[in-house]
């Protein structure tokens, strides 16, 4: 799911990975040594067998008619929506938004208020007269996700990957007074930025009484067994679409990575509903297109059983319906995505001392299905 937080974009120029600055260099035409000349090609060579192999992998998901428009889509820069704070002063926030009512579209289909823009740029977050500040620049379908947890004011919320945060203030938004927020983050810089988020868009009081920051890694997080009504977990994932504006990264990536990722994804799903009541709802969640990541973690988390959970299917103003979910493509949603989320609630007691033991069993399962994804040579058919 989107790591989405602040980013200050603009909207219309696409974001500048460090490939593309790196031609711009490259035009200058300065003599090159035949060392730096090598370097180059292999560079070149690498960059072109990733995005074989990447354009092989999603070809065979999407099929070869959707996968280029997708990939399209996905090169645009990310679309963003401000989310405003309900603890900023309320007259504060109308003085900003009264200049700017013609260039702001209101996100009607969520329950908080957020506007989409027409302006290249997002107006800056600013402070309102009691320091706090009164918008967050993010990804529409992040705050999607969060709706689907239907929180309720009084509800207690586990948001167990939460830096830098933007999903813990869309949550925020919906509690009360009675409600409280737990925040988990393994990564001490992040989990420092996710402070920072909540020390400046909550009131000291709010935050001391109603939210509680752990640094747990939340693959192991079995010390809150049945604690919460709900759970958010906006899992770490592959984010293609990050990684076709970040030259290096994308380098590195092959279809091993979708699987790690799905073994970790699924050991935090099994955290996450380990820790909601019996009745109560997990929201997984991806940024990740790979259906490794996505269906089939929510797949193995229901068929397992160990904490008895059942995929809630419901419908949705935006999207697409996929197995055990839904997903925001940008190709078909307005730019948006892409995201990924299921509901998944929690329908009996855990089964005590047999968490562990077929996990191995599973992982070879799924490296099998992709060894066996990989076409012959020079073969562009794809299954679809
Ligand atoms: C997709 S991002 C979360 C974005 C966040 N929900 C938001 O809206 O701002 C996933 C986060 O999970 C964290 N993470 C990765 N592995 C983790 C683990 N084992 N336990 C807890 N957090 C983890 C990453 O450091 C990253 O900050």
């Amino acid at each position: 799911m989107s790591d989405t937080e602040q980013p200050v974009v603009d909207q219309e120029t696409p974001e500048k990975g460090k490939h593309q600055r790196q031609r711009k260099t490259d035009t200058k035409k300065k003599p090159v040594s035949k060392k730096k000349e090598k370097a180059q090609q292999r560079e070149h060579e690498r960059l072109k067998a990733a995005t074989a192999t990447f354009n092989r992998f999603y070809e065979n998901e999407f099929g070869p008619e959707r996968w280029p428009v997708l990939l399209e889509a996905m090169k645009k820069p990310v679309r963003h929506c401000m989310m405003m704070n309900k603890y900023a002063h309320p007259e504060d926030v109308l003085a900003k938004l009264t200049p700017l009512k013609d260039d702001l579209r209101s996100l009607d289909f969520l329950s908080i208020p957020c506007y989409a823009s027409t302006l290249p740029r997002f107006p800056h977050p600013s402070k309102d007269r009691a320091n706090i500040t009164d918008c967050y620049i993010l990804d529409a379908g992040s705050v999607l996700a969060t709706e689907a947890l239907d929180i309720q004011p009084h509800d207690r919320v586990l948001d167990l990957c939460a830096a830098p945060g933007g999903k813990s203030l869309a949550i925020l938004q919906r509690l009360s007074d009675y409600g409280n927020l737990t925040v988990n983050e393994i990564s001490p810089d992040r989990r420092r930025r996710l402070r920072q988020v909540m020390d400046n868009y909550v009131p000291p009081k709010v935050a001391q009484e109603h939210v509680n920051v752990l640094g747990k890694d939340g693959t192991r997080f079995y010390h809150d067994p049945e604690q919460y009504d709900k759970v958010l977990l906006d899992a770490p994932c592959s984010s293609e679409r990050h990684l076709l504006h970040d030259e290096k990264e994308f380098e590195q990536w092959t279809p091993k990575r979708t699987i790690q990722n799905a073994k970790r994804q699924l050991s935090l799903l099994k955290a996450a509903s380990y820790s909601v009541n019996v009745g109560g709802y997990v929201v997984y969640g991806t940024c990740s297109i790979s259906s490794a990541e996505n269906d089939k973690v929510v797949d193995r988390m229901v068929r397992k059983g160990k904490v008895p959970m059942e995929v809630v299917h419901m419908s949705w103003p935006m999207g697409e319906k996929t197995e055990n979910g839904w997903i925001i493509l940008p190709d078909r949603s307005d730019g948006w995505g892409p995201l990924y989320f299921s509901l998944l609630r929690r329908t009996g007691v855990s089964k005590e001392g047999e968490w562990n033991d077929d996990e191995e069993e599973d992982d070879e399962e799924e490296e099998e299905e992709v060894e066996e994804k990989k076409p012959k040579k020079k073969s562009s058919k794809s299954k679809k």
